[in-house]
């Protein structure tokens, strides 16, 4: 069987990942299939463990990986997040194609160990929208909505790494962008 493709979805918190994700996984023609992350930071009310994240104390993920068992990892306003290695394989192994949605210093851990990896930023129209995004899901502290902010200036400045930029406009728009790349690559 043909192995599957590698995406990384990143892009700054609040851009629309998620959302665009999900239109993106209603396509069946893709043949996606999402890698659960792990993370120390504590759910949110409309989270679950297993499906959104696997939920655990800095103790297990520091575990994780000194067993090496983590493909990237990073820290990202005071938690660990992190992409569990074998599920990955497995999913490829079994020819689907994996998005990995990750921030950007685990994006360019697995562009050096991955370079086929097909890699997609997303941007905002502009920041100003960006934190109306963020303070509108209403999920964060006033303190930590201002370091995610901070945090996103820096992270658009790498854009120019992944190998493609697309922007977030409109949800349906950037989901036919994005499955038009995938099915470009697919070839
Ligand atoms: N490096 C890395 N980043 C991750 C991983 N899982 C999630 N992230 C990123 O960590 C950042 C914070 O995630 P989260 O707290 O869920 O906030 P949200 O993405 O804004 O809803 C986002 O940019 C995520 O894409 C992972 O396994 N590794
Ligand atoms: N294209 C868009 N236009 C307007 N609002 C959007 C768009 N995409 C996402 N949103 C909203 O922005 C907020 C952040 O989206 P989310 O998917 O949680 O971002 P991320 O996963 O990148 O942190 C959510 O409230 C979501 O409904």
């Amino acid at each position: 069987m043909k192995r599957g493709m590698l995406i990384i979805l990143s892009g700054p918190s609040g851009v629309g990942k998620g959302t665009v994700r999900e239109e993106l996984f209603k396509d069946d023609s893709l043949n996606l299939s999402y890698s659960i992350s792990m993370t120390t930071r504590k759910p949110r009310p409309t989270e679950t463990d297993g499906v959104d994240y696997f939920f655990v104390d800095e103790k297990s993920f520091v575990d994780k990986i000194a067993q090496g068992g983590l493909l990237e990892w990073a820290r990202f306003v005071g938690n660990y997040y992190g992409t569990p290695k074998d599920n990955v394989d497995r999913l490829l192994d079994e020819g689907k194609n994996v998005v990995l949605e990750i921030e950007v210093q685990g994006a360019l851990q697995v562009m050096k160990k991955c370079p086929d990896a097909l890699t997609i930023f997303l941007v905002p129209p502009s920041l100003e929208e960006l934190e109306r995004r963020i303070r509108g899901r209403r999920t964060e502290s006033e303190d930590i909505v201002k370091e995610r902010l901070d945090k996103a200036r820096k992270e658009i400045q790498t854009k120019d790494e992944y190998k493609y930029v697309v922007e977030n406009d409109d949800v349906h728009l950037a989901k036919d962008k994005i499955a038009k790349i995938i099915k470009e690559h697919q070839k």
